[in-house]
């Protein structure tokens, strides 16, 4: 998910908050003796004391879509026969991607829906992936075809999301579906999965979209750019904050709705939010901690900790967006299945 890496950290610490306190030390003050007129601050210290930002259990949404869909999935099996399947793709040995597609096997299990498997070595040709995906593009038992990324390096991703039949395009990646999603007045068969999340959780924690200023840290074409023409169908007003834009911070902290989708550990700081902001975190970024038994530690793009002292809502890394693409992506299938079998 995380896509390519922006921003020195040294952008970080231009933060007003540092700022701040670079005040206090050359002033020779405790900060709390310092008059503070911005209402942002005032705020920011309210809101700090009964640390109100809400936090946006997206393993718990997740967990409550699965019991819908294992819902679905059975009165669809008892009415018409039909068991929604879901084939996946994997090339090469990458041990991320084998354990993202090892939890969506778990994840389809859990709610009764049929899982294929095909796993290739990371040598494979390009062909061999094209015969396997047209393969289950005429196999009738398949609803769904998911082709994990990335792809080894060798290999053109865009010939090989462009040979799923856009009937079966369960990630919502094929440029049809895309362009689709990008006009106004069509539908697109299937929402890529990240970003459909985000929405729905915003949609659950009955937050409203329509008319707030939303903005998407991050222009991937699988989460930044989906998720801003998604945050844009629902009436936001969005914009995109990528490497090249020149004032991120300032965008970010006009934004009632933040979606970042960068890969780049903590970069989004407190400072940079505005107070009461909703923040959907995507980043699922690995960082050294001892203390972990792996080693590492999994971190998103927003500094959690100082952004739920200023948010009114946060998804946390791990159990936020997370889960709720592995959720999205049972939906597409039973979607699928329901559309194909005429299946209301
Ligand atoms: N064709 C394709 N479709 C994808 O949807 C796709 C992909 N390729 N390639 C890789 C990314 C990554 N991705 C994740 C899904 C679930 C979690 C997830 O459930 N994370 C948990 C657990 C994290 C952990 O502890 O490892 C959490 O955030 O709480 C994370 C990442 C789907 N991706």
């Amino acid at each position: 998910m995380a896509s390519s890496l922006f921003f020195t950290h040294s952008h970080c610490y231009s933060s007003s908050t540092s700022l701040v306190f670079r005040l206090h030390r050359q002033l020779g003050v405790a900060p709390t003796s310092l008059r503070l007129s911005s209402s942002h601050v005032a705020n920011v210290a309210a809101m700090a004391m009964d640390s109100s930002a809400k936090v946006i259990d997206g393993k718990a949404v997740a967990k409550q879509i699965r019991d819908e869909i294992t819902a679905e999935v059975s009165r669809m099996r008892e009415a018409t026969g039909v068991i929604p399947g879901l084939a996946v793709i994997l090339v090469g040995d990458r041990k991320d991607s084998a354990t993202y597609v090892r939890n969506k096997k778990k994840a389809c299990e859990s709610v009764g829906i049929n899982s294929l498997e095909a796993n290739l070595p990371e040598d494979s040709t390009e062909e061999e992936v094209l015969n396997y995906i047209s393969g289950y593009n005429d196999d009738p038992s398949v609803h769904g075809i998911l082709v994990q990324l990335p792809l080894p390096s060798h290999m053109n991703e865009q010939n090989i999301l462009n040979a799923v039949r856009i009937e079966k395009d369960v990630d919502g990646f094929h440029p049809l579906n895309i362009g689709r999603l990008a006009m106004r007045g069509r539908d697109p068969l299937f929402v890529p999965c990240t970003p459909k999340g985000c929405i729905e959780l915003l949609h659950r924690y009955n937050i409203s979209i329509k008319g707030k200023r939303a903005v998407v840290i991050g222009r991937s074409n699988i989460v930044g750019m989906p998720a801003a023409l998604l945050l844009q169908r629902e009436d936001a007003t969005v914009s995109i904050v990528h490497s090249r834009t020149s004032n991120p911070e300032e965008i970010i902290r006009q934004a009632d709705i933040i979606i970042s989708a960068v890969g780049k550990a903590n970069m989004v700081r407190g400072s940079w939010i505005k107070p009461g902001a909703v923040i959907i975190d995507v980043g699922i970024n690995p960082v050294d901690d001892p203390n972990s038994p792996r080693g590492y530690k999994l971190v998103g793009d927003v500094f959690y900790e100082e952004a739920i002292q200023v948010a009114s809502a946060v998804t946390p890394v791990p159990g936020g967006v997370g889960p709720m693409t592995i959720a999205m992506l049972l939906q597409n299938t039973l979607i699928s299945a329901k559309r194909v079998h005429n299946f209301e």
